[in-house]
């Protein structure tokens, strides 16, 4: 490719945040010339029936592009239409009639495409069906769970050998729900005068119980950024299971950051303890005879980090994680394995480009570790969009989740795929945040973990460091 002359697309974005669309070769004028791509790419958003340009830009590195010229199909059930087209300047210049709109939005699709949507799409909702179907189910047991649970020693000792979990607990006393997720239900309890969380799953998640509990036990878990864990066990009377973890006190950082805003310090603080957490769960340690193998998380968001009195962060929530074995050389994977199995769950908010698009490199195990950084990135965002301190004077805008505001409050994997695969577009980072000292290392850092390419993003611990970096050199 290098020794063919550099293809010139037409530049034109409509939007600050481009999308890393400017670094895909140099811009001059309303011409690029693409750095590793012989493809010209366009957006058009239909506005009153009419197309407006949205982005006119170098395509995604790829050898191949489809068409000479740009043969437009309709994205996103006609809301946008869009083409990639190997010819100079071809993406100014396309050939579209209102028919070309009527096409469904199966018609831009191909086979593979359908599968894959088939396999993003269908199964979470599958899943999710069965999931509120167990928690009605649930939910009609939870009161009868509730006068059971403070008058009896319902949990067993656990049956394995890492030290945490050989505690007794004989007897929690369970206080109130404080969290609902897709398959457990979450009391604050109180074990000998100490607050406590129990997470109760209903006896058909076995599974998520089995693996939650697994990645708890591993051998040397314990770590300042991960939910401190106490034991496990089964109600005998109605076979459901339970998790018991430290009590945060402040919940979820999802519900602390709706509440709350944040000094630079603060959100320091938050940033550090989480990437360290994470950095510690993706490590692969060997302590004398004793082995903790990577473990990558796959369920990342801030609904699965605690917020605890001292404002630190604690990972929670290991039902989708996987460990990481390595055998001999390459890695093996304990579970998942098959297409399914690497799908992400949880809030798709979170899911990474190539999850998103199911286009994973099944024969490297190290893209899960990937897909949980490209995570950790639009959790630091978070953080950092509620921080008085950066926002320097102005006024701290309300708490929303990754693409909330982008995608107009509607984030599917529908709208998810077309703005974070097809247009590579991010999170926005505030104009503010380039004025301050540390705004340029904190952009760097936002984008080198949410990277469409993988291999490009930071490792969890180089993360850390960065953030080290950040918090010594520079103070608002
Ligand atoms: N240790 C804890 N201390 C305080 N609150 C907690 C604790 N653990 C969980 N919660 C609350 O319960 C919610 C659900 O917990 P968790 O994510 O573990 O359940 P889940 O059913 O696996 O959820 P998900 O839908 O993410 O799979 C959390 O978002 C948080 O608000």
């Amino acid at each position: 490719q290098s020794l063919l002359p550099k293809r010139t697309c037409v530049f034109q974005v409509s939007h600050k945040n481009n999308g890393g669309h400017s670094s895909a070769g140099n811009v001059s004028g309303s011409l690029q010339i693409c750095e590793n791509t012989r493809c010209c790419m366009a957006i058009y958003r239909m506005i009153n029936g009419q197309p407006q340009v949205d982005t006119l830009a170098c395509g995604k590195v790829e050898t191949l592009c489809p068409d000479a010229t740009c043969k437009v199909q309709p994205r996103l059930q006609n809301r946008f239409i869009g083409c990639v087209c190997g010819t100079d300047l071809c993406n100014s210049n396309f050939t579209w009639t209102p028919d070309s709109e009527q096409h469904s939005l199966t018609d831009s699709y191909s086979a593979a495409d359908i599968s894959k949507i088939v396999v993003l799409v269908m199964f979470p909702i599958l899943a999710f069906a069965l999931a509120a179907k167990w928690i009605y189910l649930y939910k009609k047991k939870e009161k009868n769970l509730l006068s059971v649970l403070p008058n009896d020693n319902i949990l067993q000792p656990c049956s394995c050998q890492t030290k945490s979990s050989e505690s007794y607990i004989t007897n929690i006393e369970l206080q109130q729900v404080v969290g609902q997720g897709h398959f457990a239900t979450v009391f604050k309890g109180n074990y000998t005068e100490t607050a406590v969380a129990v997470k109760v799953y209903p006896a058909g998640w076995k599974d998520k119980f089995t693996t939650e509990k697994d990645i708890y036990e591993l051998p040397l878990m314990r770590h300042a950024g991960i939910a401190h864990f106490l034991g496990a066990g089964r109600n005998p009377r109605d076979r459901s299971w339970f998790v018991v973890v430290e009590f945060a006190e402040h919940g979820s950082l999802h519900s602390f950051l709706c509440e709350n805003t944040l000094s630079w310090m603060q959100a320091q603080n938050m940033c550090l303890s989480l990437s360290q957490g994470l950095s510690y769960l993706h490590s692969d340690l060997h302590s004398q005879d004793v082995h903790k193998p990577a473990v990558a998380h796959r369920d990342l968001s801030s609904f699965n980090v605690l917020v605890r009195a001292d404002g630190s962060c604690a990972l929670c929530d290991f039902g989708c994680s996987t460990i990481l074995r390595s055998c001999s050389g390459p890695w093996v994977m304990r579970q998942a394995t098959n297409t399914k199995g690497y799908a992400q769950l949880g809030t798709p908010h979170y899911m990474s480009p190539e999850i998103l698009e199911g286009s994973v490199n099944l024969n490297n195990s190290s893209f899960l570790l990937q897909a949980d950084i490209y995570a950790l990135s639009l959790i630091l965002w978070e953080i950092w969009m509620r921080c008085s301190d950066l926002s320097k004077g102005g006024t701290v805008p309300q708490h929303l989740l990754p693409y909330e505001l982008e995608l107009e409050g509607n984030v599917t994997l529908e709208r998810l795929i077309l703005y974070v695969c097809e247009m590579d577009r991010r999170p926005s980072i505030p104009e503010p945040w380039e004025l301050l000292p540390q705004g340029s290392a904190m952009k760097e850092l936002l984008t080198e973990c949410w990277d469409r390419d993988t291999d490009a993003r930071l490792t969890a611990h180089c993360v850390v460091d960065r953030l080290v970096s950040l918090q010594a050199d520079l103070s608002p």
